[in-house]
């Protein structure tokens, strides 16, 4: 259709639509909002709603399709959950007293990171720039405020990404994030343009924050690169959000070096937060708090376990009170009970989306901060007491409040009833009218009957008239001069009065005016609310708190867990700990030890399947890490000398992106792995090697397990099918052999869940099939094989491993093969000494290493 042809309807699409190419363009018409061509398709489909058309000319028709205006929210977060922008484009006048066509325009582009009202998204912003070999990373909720940055390294931006969850992540357009983004495709990468990242954005942030320089957010100047992402995403926020831009905090930098590290494959693997199917998360074990805010801290703690051990000493000191002090502790409950969350009713106020509800929501919160805080004088642990004195008092405006607003007032803004009486002269006598209106009448129709003389006078109303004072016509000369002719009606005329015209006037618009004026009112409230906004902030995170550390304690109190001793030793003493999660649903759980100190760091375990060795092994890992976060751990004593990173390869979990082998992903978690940890650090590694032939696992197994015990000392469980490992022990002083104890009866064997020392030979695997129902004769010809090989494979890897073990073990013996002197032998040792291994991926690490390979096979050859 030309241009010229278009209805004039359809001209103000196509300019809209013009504007925001890449977004659904919803188009309010009357009660729906519309979509047209390829975004009606778009619509239709991924909303399974009807594709009909629309005539837009004497025989013309487009695609169209719409949805409901009422209902529009679950449309609009199916759409935006499916990764598409929408933009809204609503009436901006009212339709009826529209000149030509109604004006509409853009009132705000939702997109997956900022549809921040709508809980069921937990939508969140994130953004990213490369900075040379690091990364400037922002993140930011707008529905609590929360605003962080950082420059980190690839593994760490990883990880953080794994921790927040973002719901969209703004890249530059140039940058190549195609690693990122494999790792995790559940969330909206979206390019921006340069200017997102320049120094003029930044300068936007900074006036948006009213400073003159980065440094008063905390930040250095090697930082910048944090702060060009944070810009980002306050400009992408303000475009997206357009007219009202949600309360936002200043942005903070995140500080990765005071937490242990945590790499996202070990929060997966953990089950921390998310578990796969069937299984229980470790925090639903852990969360007792009874606010949102209280909820996101513990969240935050469990995924950012802490390597400081004074912090850690303070954290634990205010849950050890919080236990000791039942009384206390229950208070403290009762009050979080009626806290809501403050965080997101802040952060309402500037978008405009905050009810007279949330206000009384709100108003009501702060008076319990209020009681909180009075328990200030019964608190003794230092921490504890210190976030206490933080909370704020905020009489002035509860008082306000109080005086003001309604207690039950409607959902709605614009209803009327929200303000009390006593607050405006001018509302209460409005009111007044309103309410005594029909009163008023009847007094004024008697008065005026007294004063005529007229007993059948009758003050009436009509819509088209208005109020009118009747008269038969017998009447009529009775009516005093003041009344004026309205109207002449067969038996009787109208009339009226200045007095009642008065009246009039101030009763037929006394319902409008209050809707306004109480509306007036509120926004100056909400104003005012507004602008303490940020101390609101700050006071609902320390009642997250608060909350994160009583929910500690009342699982700890709960369970009879025990206080960890924290220290900087080296060494780890659990004594009979158990299972935080799995130890809920087995009955008779057995616990078990585990002691690792300079002469035992490295433990293989072995023992049949399902005899356990997994659930050790994580048992373990999480046992540190809840030290760590401060809270009290399931063990009967325990000693935690602080590690600064867990590291695992558990299983093969669900694999990190498509295109790779199991075995692959399993390869890059242990380069990782062996990348990144030192002798602080505590590894767990279940079956690694699993995933290919007996002799490249056995091989890589050993490898792995060689280097790590003689070259890192890293603090490492590893669980093994693999005997053959255990045969590490004599030839490494720190390796020491584990196995789970099990009870063999005849042909039975009765698993005991007990870890004792020393190895098992055995793996049961045949036996666990028959109890798995596999047909007898299979498992006899399945025995039969078994001891066959047993025989064949024992002789020979056990030959290898003596003359192997006889012999100086290089890191490095391709070398072997490449002269020196040679070109190709120096440009190898220079590039391998170029390397910098603390910021190569482990996928490029694989890249590099089978490079070299080649490079090598030639070479032997005789070529190059
Ligand atoms: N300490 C324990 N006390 C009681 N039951 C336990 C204990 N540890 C494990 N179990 C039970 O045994 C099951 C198997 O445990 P787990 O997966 O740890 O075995 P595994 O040795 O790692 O097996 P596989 O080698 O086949 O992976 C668990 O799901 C749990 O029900």
């Amino acid at each position: 259709m030309s241009e010229k042809n278009v209805t004039p309807m359809l001209a103000q699409y196509h300019r809209i639509k013009n504007e925001y190419p890449d977004a659904l363009v919803l188009y309010r018409l009357g009660d729906f909002y519309e979509m047209f061509y390829d975004d009606a398709y778009i619509g239709a489909k991924d909303l399974n709603i009807a594709l009909t058309r629309k005539k837009v000319g004497k025989s013309q028709y487009i695609p169209m399709c719409g949805i409901p205006y009422h209902a529009a929210d679950s449309y609009i977060s199916r759409l935006v959950s499916k990764g598409h922008k929408v933009a809204i484009c609503e009436q901006l006048e009212d339709a009826s007293k529209a000149k030509g066509i109604v004006k509409r325009d853009v009132i705000r582009v939702i997109t997956p990171g900022t549809y921040f009202e709508n809980e069921k998204l937990r939508s969140a912003l994130a953004a990213v720039v490369p900075a040379g070999k690091r990364y400037g990373t922002a993140y930011l909720d707008l529905s609590t405020g929360e605003f962080i940055a950082s420059v980190m390294d690839y593994e760490s931006l990883v990880s953080f990404i794994g921790k927040f969850q973002p719901k969209e992540v703004l890249i530059p357009q140039e940058a190549d994030m195609e690693k990122v983004k494999e790792s995790f495709r559940h969330i909206f990468f979206t390019p921006v343009g340069q200017d997102f990242f320049s120094e003029e954005a930044l300068d936007e942030l900074l006036k948006f924050f009213k400073t003159y320089h980065y440094s008063s957010f905390g930040f250095s100047s090697e930082e910048t690169d944090a702060l060009l992402a944070a810009s980002a995403l306050l400009k992408y926020s303000k475009i997206t959000q357009k007219t009202f831009l949600p309360f936002i905090s200043t942005p903070k930098p995140y500080r990765e070096d005071i937490y242990m590290r945590l790499d996202y494959s070990t929060q997966k693997h953990l089950e921390i937060i998310n578990a796969s199917d069937g299984n229980l998360p470790l925090i639903k074990v852990l969360d007792r708090t009874l606010t949102g805010m209280g909820r996101r801290k513990l969240k935050f703690f469990l995924l950012h376990p802490l390597k400081n051990i004074k912090m850690i000493k303070q954290r634990q000191e205010a849950v050890d009170e919080l236990v000791k002090n039942s009384g206390l502790r229950e208070k403290i409950r009762e009050i979080l009970k009626e806290i809501f969350d403050m965080e997101r009713l802040v952060s309402k106020i500037s978008s405009g989306t905050m009810s007279p509800r949330d206000m009384v929501s709100l108003r009501e919160s702060l008076k319990q901060v209020k009681k909180l805080k009075t328990l200030h004088s019964d608190i003794n642990s230092p921490f504890l007491k210190e976030i206490f004195s933080k909370l704020e008092d905020f009489d002035w405006l509860t008082e306000k409040l109080d005086r003001y607003l309604e207690d039950s007032p409607p959902v709605h803004l614009k209803e009327g009833g929200l303000i009390k009486k006593g607050v405006s002269k001018e509302l209460d006598e409005l009111k007044e009218i309103k309410e005594k209106g029909n009163r008023w009448i009847k007094d004024y129709q008697e008065k005026q009957r007294e004063e005529t003389g007229i007993q059948s006078l009758k003050v009436g109303f009509n819509k088209v008239m208005g109020y009118y004072i009747e008269i038969t016509k017998p009447n009529l000369k009775f009516v005093p001069p003041h009344y004026r002719r309205r109207q002449t009606l067969s038996n009787a005329e109208r009339f009226i009065t200045d007095e009642l015209q008065r009246f009039e006037e101030k009763i037929l618009t006394a319902d409008e005016k209050i809707k306004a004026l109480e509306y007036e009112i509120f926004m100056k409230l909400r104003e005012e609310v507004a602008f303490v906004s940020n101390i609101i902030v700050e006071t609902s995170r320390n009642v997250g708190i608060i909350d994160a550390l009583q929910s500690m304690a009342e699982v700890a109190a709960e369970k009879g867990w025990i206080k960890p001793q924290i220290t900087e030793d080296y060494s780890i003493e659990i004594k009979e700990g158990f299972h935080p999660v799995i130890s809920e649903t087995v009955q008779d759980f057995v616990p078990n030890s585990l002691v690792m100190n300079e002469k035992s760091y490295f433990h293989i375990i072995t023992g049949p399947n399902m005899a356990g060795k997994s659930t050790f092994i994580r048992q373990s890992a999480l046992i540190v890490l809840l030290a760590q976060t401060g809270s009290f751990i399931p063990a009967r004593e325990g000693k935690i000398g602080v590690v600064d990173g867990i590291f695992t390869r558990i299983g093969s979990g669900d694999v990190l992106s498509k295109g790779l082998s199991t075995f692959m992903v399993e390869m890059l978690e242990v380069a990782n792995i062996l990348n990144n940890i030192t002798d602080r650090s505590f590894v767990v590694l279940d079956e690694v090697g699993r995933g290919t032939s007996t002799y490249d696992g056995i091989s890589i197994a050993w490898a792995v397990s060689e280097y790590i015990s003689k070259e890192k000392k890293a603090k490492t469980l590893f669980a093994t099918h693999y005997h053959e490992l255990t045969k590490l022990e004599e030839e490494i002083p720190g390796v020491k052999n584990f196995h789970m104890h099990i009870k063999e009866d005849g042909e039975e064997i009765k698993f005991l869940y007990r870890v004792s020392e020393g190895f098992s030979n055995k793996s049961y695997g045949v036996h666990v099939a028959k109890l798995a129902g596999i047909n007898e004769r299979i498992i006899k010809r399945a025995y039969e094989i078994l001891y066959h090989l047993e025989e064949e494979q024992e002789s020979r890897i056990d030959e290898t491993i003596i003359n192997l073990s006889q012999k100086k073990r290089e890191y490095l013996p391709l070398f072997d093969t490449v002269q020196e002197g040679n070109d190709e032998y120096s440009e190898i040792i220079k590039e391998i000494e170029d390397l910098d291994l603390a910021s190569i991926t482990p996928i490029d690490a694989m890249v590099f290493l089978n490079n070299l390979k080649k490079r090598i096979k030639i070479n032997k050859k005789g070529g190059i």
